[in-house]
């Protein structure tokens, strides 16, 4: 069976891997994220998702390796993560109000080809109020997220209309993954059996 690596120190991504019940190992990507001169997002989210999948590669070369990158986008503008606590409270003025865009890339590097998709994410949030900002930047949970927020954590109550992919703005695309996964030659679902098997409660 191949060995599947996520090449992410993300928790997020390797919880959504989880969820579908994939076994894999992490091995960390550590690659330059200084977007292009004039580099669109959408460009800047694959090429950095193909970096972090060829680079833990290297690591593995056996293995079918999943990269991932994801960030948030307002008029076009990269979001990425907060620098500290001031540029968190910054970014979450700029969203409130407003719809963005979050842009996940998902890049599966097998045996002699690096695929990938990126998932496009409409969010709108409501209007926030300075407080609340203020409140929530207190927390933590925004410094190390793209954008700012986490959907799935406390930033949750922001949202007041999402269209498109949930999973991809916590961190991966299922769906895009799963298909992926499939075209190198490791369809998800093949690999329930084998896991209920070690797994059942
Ligand atoms: C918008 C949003 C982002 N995020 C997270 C997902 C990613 O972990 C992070 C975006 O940063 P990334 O640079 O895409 O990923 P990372 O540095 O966490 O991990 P790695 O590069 O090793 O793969 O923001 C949430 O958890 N919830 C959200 O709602």
């Amino acid at each position: 069976m191949t060995t599947i690596v996520l090449a992410s120190a993300s928790p997020r991504r390797a919880e959504l891997l989880r969820q579908i019940g994939l076994s894999f190992r992490v091995c960390p990507a550590d690659i330059d994220e200084t977007p292009g001169s004039g580099e669109s997002a959408l460009h800047y989210v694959e090429r950095l998702a193909r970096e972090k999948a060829l680079a833990a590669k290297l690591a593995e070369p056996g293995a079918i390796v999943i990269g991932s990158d994801t960030s948030v986008v307002l008029a076009g503008r990269i979001l990425g993560k907060p620098r500290n606590r001031q540029h968190a409270m910054g970014m979450l003025r700029e969203l409130s109000g407003a719809t963005h865009q979050v842009m996940t890339a998902v890049a599966i590097a097998s045996v002699n080809d690096c695929e990938a998709r990126v998932a496009v994410t409409d969010v709108r949030f409501r209007p926030l109020s300075g407080e609340e900002i203020a409140a929530y930047v207190a927390t933590g949970e925004p410094m190390d997220k793209a954008g700012g927020y986490g959907i799935q954590g406390r930033g949750g109550i922001f949202v007041e209309e999402l269209r498109g992919s949930y999973s991809a703005v916590v961190g991966l695309p299922l769906q895009e993954t799963a298909e992926l996964l499939a075209a190198a030659g490791c369809p998800v679902w093949q690999t329930w059996n084998r896991s209920q098997e070690s797994n059942n409660e």
